[in-house]
């Protein structure tokens, strides 16, 4: 019997016309299955990554915004591209988009209108993934596909979409390079009608409909089969074989053209004979049924047609699954990544090469172990019973985690978990994904390093200092302990940079930090906020007295010499101090407090501290006003020069002159510089105000010897914050002088004897530039600060000018004018007595050998065009 039917059906093989096809079918078929378990592990693989994110978004905390920035972080671990195979993007309920994981700005553009969005958002595909159809990326411009899945809470309500697209480029790739020849066609066809790949014609064919054609006549008849029609497509006839995926809107349809089919059937003709008869004697064998029940010869050939797609079937289902698992092999082989899986209970039952260089260890020497034995011992238990907790109740886990190496070093990976669950439900396998993070940590940690620590000292910088003083506030509102700010500048630190160098002020302020954090308790703070400001946060006070305490320490340590290298440095530091919550209730006023208390230590004259108090407030809130209508005021050319005449006391003739500057002030009228140039010095506007007096006495200069003679000098005062600003632009105005075809002799700079003592080491030179540059040097209010007569030698004074305290007290008061006077005389230097107001001032002065004398007795401070006035009378002395 059997040999019988091996007879019918091998003649029936060899002559029927249906063999031929029967060939070409079963190539189409197998290439179907292949193609199929390619998808099909494709879109797997993209899926578990959507699972994971959807888990991880629906993880966030409730009170976490799903923002841009916190989506991109999220989505970041995939760290893909547009020009990867696929990539990972957000879509909030309303359909736009959010982030994407290529870390391109997407924010914002609508995916209302994909069907994936509307299916997720009507939630009628109930959470599953769901396939959308081909389409244009409408970012990367990509022909594309989507895979997405709805994201929910618990509850049920609607998150949003993460959406995979999936270039179909990869797709042309593989079928293309699958076609042993050029007949085949192989298409994926989305189960909405729309052609996702094909080869050959891909451009063409991409987003067609096939909804109206024979393939889909045939698949809503069965989810598998074989037809033969005309390609749409490019007009060619083929047998054409298709599956429906399982479970997915997909269709693979494979077309072959038959005349190649029938070189084939040759080559495959006793192969698949063999196949056959092996096959119909099994199933004979098991009585399943009989060949002799079927008597008409059209019969004969519908089971025949049936028994042979059968075995093909089976032949097939073979090279599928081996297919399938090639790629997967492929994959777990040459990833970059680390995998590794492990049964329900954690034994590690296989890894990948990547594994083993992460771990050091061969898959043999890991296989049976725990996984948890890789462990470095760095997490806590606490942080595994998380992890298991987490895995536990969503199957998923992602975070980072310290393993040692074989090599005993610690490594930090970057690991993603999930869960492989059987029929049941219950876990059967985790897979786990790894990379080597600890470089990348190691920089992130100098990012985070440089961002929140001053590079130069060690100490926190502004930004630190700012999350500390937070912390240590809301410690005081649970302590009810108060806590202090202070406020610590150095003073005059400019002049270190400007004398030894920024190398050595940079020693020195590492010093500084060292001797702060040495001044403090380790649960204090101290940071330093940029230049010479730091700033010390002392917490939780038992006793008020602490703070004066470590205040006096800090400013005896300041002002305790430093040796910076052969240098020996002196300087001092000012210190502002405000408590909390006494003073302010927030960040922003305490340290507002602080610097305004710190300020006030400046200006009454530095190396002291000072505690916070209202009226600092008022005094800060004054001095800006002031501030700002001084800046307005140089512009709105509010400011005058006044000229105060100097008389030749032997000829009684105006030869000289004092430029005074006055502000024109709108509404209080004219303001004296004791008014406003302290406030000019500390805003720095001081340099640009010296420079217009400058300017505007050397050109009254100009008029004035015109009209008297070219000896006549104009003074200027030069604050001595120009002297520490490097405005002291004498070049310049050296140059504006030989513009004007004067002589530099025609101007006398006047500073003070304490700007010369303050500032007798570092600024020396910037004096002696004045003098290298042939302009006079007059030395004013002589006599109230403690000016050796070294120090008249030494800078060559031309001129000094008695304070006029000395001639406003009377007898005891001229002794001294007369001392200055001979002593002055001796060295080769001029006087000029101030404030002459009496005729009995000026007749002793003049006794005792004063050269100049200028006061209200001869005039008040006058306009230059007054002063022009006066010159031209020159003729008639003002006295005799
Ligand atoms: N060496 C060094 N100098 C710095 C650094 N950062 C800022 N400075 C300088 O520190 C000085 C601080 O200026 P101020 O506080 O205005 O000057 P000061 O001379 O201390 O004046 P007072 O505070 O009024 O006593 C500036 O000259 C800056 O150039 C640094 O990192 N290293």
């Amino acid at each position: 019997m059997a040999s019988l039917a091996i007879a019918v059906v091998v003649s029936q093989f060899r002559t029927s016309y249906i063999e031929r096809e029967l060939s070409v079918q079963s190539q189409t078929e197998h290439y179907v299955k292949a193609m199929e378990a390619h998808v099909l592990y494709s879109i797997q693989s993209v899926d578990l990554s959507l699972i994971g994110f959807a888990n991880a978004i629906k993880m966030l905390p409730a009170k976490q915004s799903h923002s841009p920035e916190t989506m991109s972080d999220v989505l970041s671990s995939r760290g893909s591209s547009f020009n990867s195979d696929y990539w990972i993007s957000f879509i909030d309920p309303k359909g736009n988009a959010v982030a994407t994981s290529t870390g391109t700005n997407i924010f914002g553009t609508s995916y209302a209108d994909r069907d994936y969005f509307k299916v997720h958002l009507d939630n009628s595909h109930k959470g599953k993934l769901y396939i959308g159809e081909p389409a244009i990326g409408k970012v990367s411009k990509k022909r594309l596909f989507y895979l997405s899945r709805r994201v929910e809470t618990a509850k049920g309500e609607f998150l949003g979409v993460v959406v995979a697209p999936l270039s179909v480029d990869r797709y042309v790739k593989v079928f293309e390079n699958s076609r042993f020849n050029s007949d085949i066609s192989i298409t994926l066809v989305h189960g909405g009608g729309k052609i996702i790949a094909r080869v050959p014609n891909f451009e063409l064919a991409f987003a067609r409909d096939l909804g109206p054609t024979a393939l889909f006549d045939n698949v809503r008849r069965a989810s598998s089969g074989t037809y033969k029609t005309v390609s749409v497509i490019d007009g060619l006839t083929r047998i054409f074989s298709y599956r429906v995926i399982e479970g997915l809107p997909l269709i693979i349809v494979v077309g072959s053209n038959d005349t190649e089919s029938a070189r084939l059937l040759q080559q495959n003709y006793l192969i698949a004979g063999a196949g056959l008869t092996i096959l119909l004697l099994l199933m004979l064998g098991a009585g399943h049924f009989s060949l002799r029940t079927y008597t008409r010869q059209e019969e004969r050939e519908l089971r025949y047609r049936t028994l042979y797609t059968a075995s093909r079937e089976m032949e097939r289902q073979l090279l599928a699954n081996e297919e399938s698992l090639k790629l997967t092999g492929l994959l777990f082989e040459n990833s970059g990544e680390g995998m590794m899986v492990t049964d329900h209970d954690g034994k590690i039952l296989t890894v990948n090469p990547a594994f083993s260089v992460l771990s050091g260890y061969t898959e043999k020497e890991l296989i049976g172990h725990r996984a948890y034995e890789l462990a470095s011992g760095r997490n806590d238990e606490e942080f595994f019973d998380r992890m298991f907790e987490c895995v536990t109740n969503t199957g998923y886990w992602k975070g980072e985690l310290w393993q040692r190496n074989r090599d005993g070093e610690e490594v930090l990976v970057s690991m993603l978990v999930n869960t492989v669950y059987d029929e049941v439900g219950n876990p059967y396998r985790y897979v786990a994904l790894l990379s080597d993070i600890t470089k990348k940590k190691a920089s992130e940690e100098l990012i985070w390093r440089q961002a929140n620590f001053d590079a130069l000292t060690g100490l926190p910088n502004r930004r630190m200092f700012h999350e500390h003083l937070r912390q240590e506030m809301k410690k005081t509102d649970r302590s009810q302990l108060p806590m202090a700010l202070v406020f610590v500048d150095l003073d005059y630190f400019k002049e270190i940079n400007d004398t030894l160098g920024h190398d050595k002020g940079d020693i020195l302020l590492k010093e500084v930090a060292t001797r702060l954090s040495s001044s403090v308790r380790s649960t204090d703070t101290v940071a330093r906020l940029g230049g010479d400001e730091f700033t010390v946060i002392l917490s939780e006070l038992h006793n008020a007295g602490d703070v004066v305490r470590t205040a006096q320490e800090i400013l005896k340590k300041m002002s305790t010499p430093f040796q910076l290298g052969e240098n020996l440095a002196h300087i001092s530091s000012s210190i502002g101090i405000t408590l909390y919550p006494e003073d302010g209730k927030d960040a922003e006023t305490l340290i507002k407090n602080a610097d305004q208390a710190m300020y006030a230590a400046k200006q009454q004259g530095r190396n002291r501290f000072n505690y916070f108090a209202p009226f600092m407030q008022e005094a800060t809130r004054v001095r800006m006003n002031l501030v700002n209508e001084l800046r307005e005021a140089v512009q709105r050319d509010q400011l005058r020069i006044m000229y105060q005449p100097i008389i030749d006391l032997a000829n009684g003739a105006i030869v000289k002159a004092e430029a005074l500057v006055r502000w024109q002030h709108p509404t209080r009228g004219l303001l004296n510089p004791a008014e406003f140039i302290a406030v000019a010095e500390s805003s720095g506007m001081i340099t640009g105000i010296g420079d217009w007096v400058f300017r505007q006495a050397a050109r009254e200069v100009q008029k004035l010897q015109a009209l008297s003679s070219p000896a006549f000098q104009v003074g200027v005062n030069k604050s001595a914050w120009q002297f520490h600003d490097d405005g002291s632009n004498y070049q310049e105005w050296l140059d504006f002088l030989q513009e004007l075809k004067l002589s530099p002799h025609s101007i006398i700079i006047e500073v003070t004897e304490n700007l010369l003592l303050e500032t007798a080491n570092n600024n020396s030179d910037r004096v002696l530039a004045f003098q290298h540059a042939h302009m006079q040097l007059s030395l004013d209010d002589f006599g109230s600060g403690h000016c050796s007569v070294a120090f008249l030698k030494r800078f060559a004074i031309d001129y000094i000018k008695i304070d006029p305290a000395f001639i406003h007290q009377g007898n005891d008061g001229m002794l001294i004018c007369e001392a200055i006077i001979a002593m002055a005389h001796k060295l080769g230097i001029k006087v000029i007595a101030e404030g002459i107001e009496t005729p009995q001032q000026l007749t002793a002065l003049t006794a005792a050998g004063c050269d100049f004398g200028q006061g209200y007795l001869f005039s008040k401070p006058i306009s230059g065009e007054e002063l022009e006035k006066q010159l031209q009378k020159q003729c008639s002395p003002v006295y005799k």
